[in-house]
């Protein structure tokens, strides 16, 4: 079960100022520190429902840790982010930047964050949404969702408006968040978003994973042949991918529209491939890499670190997807290991 002592209260509705005071103070209240960070002390470790243990980074800033069969995964309630993915053989799966910030509204540099309710610079909003930078609730009984979760460890997380986000984005939404980890170390992300307001809103959408690699240079994408892309270093024109495997020299920061729902990263230095499935709710996938020049002028990533990661994304960002009143959106997005002895 949830801890009821340290979320009673947090019910969505409030700005974040209030939300991290309230964090704190209940943490601080809560036991003595484990980490031994700036933050106020964490918990003990509690567990809150079967498989599903939650601590506090030195921020004070609750992670669920989410363990099955010896594979893990580790979300941080600021963003409502994973943030580490592991295997039964405990190598980390995602990159996560040595310079990353966990200090909100900073997003964190890493991980999966997910672009809500905008992609990019194409609308009013700071770049990729607010919801990287909000703090998510984890939610006790979410509505039913359909799939086989028997064998599954989960938590669920749900986001709604702060009053800030009203006054930039003034559309009632509830978005619930399932990040579940199977006993074979499959990771799966569903996302629904319910419109709760009275008028239609837009939105796009983005699972902006950053997967751990060995060397970029060594690093093939396959699944992508042919498929047509909006290339965003070149004023997004409109190019077709060639018949091989997408490989990197030089900066990529691509949207595949409409693209295949399975496509493959190949690290064939650590003999590894994720196989990243997507469900029809999630048309696009982004692919981006800032290469040498542009990590550089990211305060948030080490100079040489854009060797080590590759953002593949299971997106949906070229067509806005459009909600009723009323109505829900799914995007359910799958990420799976194979390894090669
Ligand atoms: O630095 P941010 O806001 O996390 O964005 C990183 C990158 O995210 C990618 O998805 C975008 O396509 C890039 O254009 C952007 O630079």
């Amino acid at each position: 079960m949830m801890d009821e002592h340290i979320y009673d209260g947090l019910d969505g509705e409030r700005g974040m100022t209030d939300i991290l005071r309230i964090l704190h103070l209940k943490t601080s209240n809560s036991g003595s520190s484990s980490e031994g960070g700036r933050g106020p002390p964490s918990p003990a470790n509690k567990a809150v429902q079967t498989g599903v243990e939650l601590v506090n980074d030195k921020n004070g800033i609750p992670r669920l840790v989410l363990r099955n069969n010896g594979a893990s995964a580790t979300v941080s309630l600021l963003g409502g982010q994973v943030i580490s993915w592991k295997t039964k053989r405990a190598e980390e799966l995602l990159f996560l930047s040595s310079k990353a910030i966990f200090d909100p509204p900073t997003a964190v540099r890493g991980g999966i964050p997910i672009c809500f309710p905008q992609f990019g610079n194409s609308g009013t909003l700071e770049r990729h949404g607010f919801a990287r930078n909000r703090i998510w609730i984890i939610e006790n009984n979410p509505p039913h969702l359909a799939g086989d979760f028997t064998e599954k460890v989960y938590v669920d997380l749900l986001l709604k408006p702060y009053e800030e986000d009203a006054k930039i984005w003034p559309h009632n939404f509830e978005f619930r968040l399932r990040i579940s980890l199977a006993a074979d170390g499959i990771l799966n992300l569903t996302s629904r978003i319910r419109n709760v307001d009275s008028k239609n809103f837009s939105f796009s959408i983005a699972y902006h994973t950053y997967f751990s690699v060995s060397d970029i240079s060594e690093v093939r994408v396959e699944g992508l042949e042919t498929q047509y892309y909006l290339d965003n270093l070149l004023q997004r024109q409109r190019f077709t991918e060639q018949g091989g495997a997408l490989t990197f020299e030089s900066e990529v920061d691509r949207i595949y529209i409409d693209s295949n729902n399975v496509i493959a990263v190949m690290d064939h230095q650590k003999k590894r491939t994720f196989v990243i499935r997507k469900d029809a709710g999630l048309p696009d996938v982004v692919v981006w890499n800032p290469w040498e020049r542009k990590s550089k002028s990211i305060v948030d990533l080490g100079d040489e670190e854009y060797k080590q990661m590759l953002c593949v994304d299971g997106a949906a960002v070229e067509n806005p997807i459009t909600l009723k009143p009323g109505e829900e959106w799914t995007g359910r997005l799958e990420l799976s290991l194979l390894q090669s002895s």
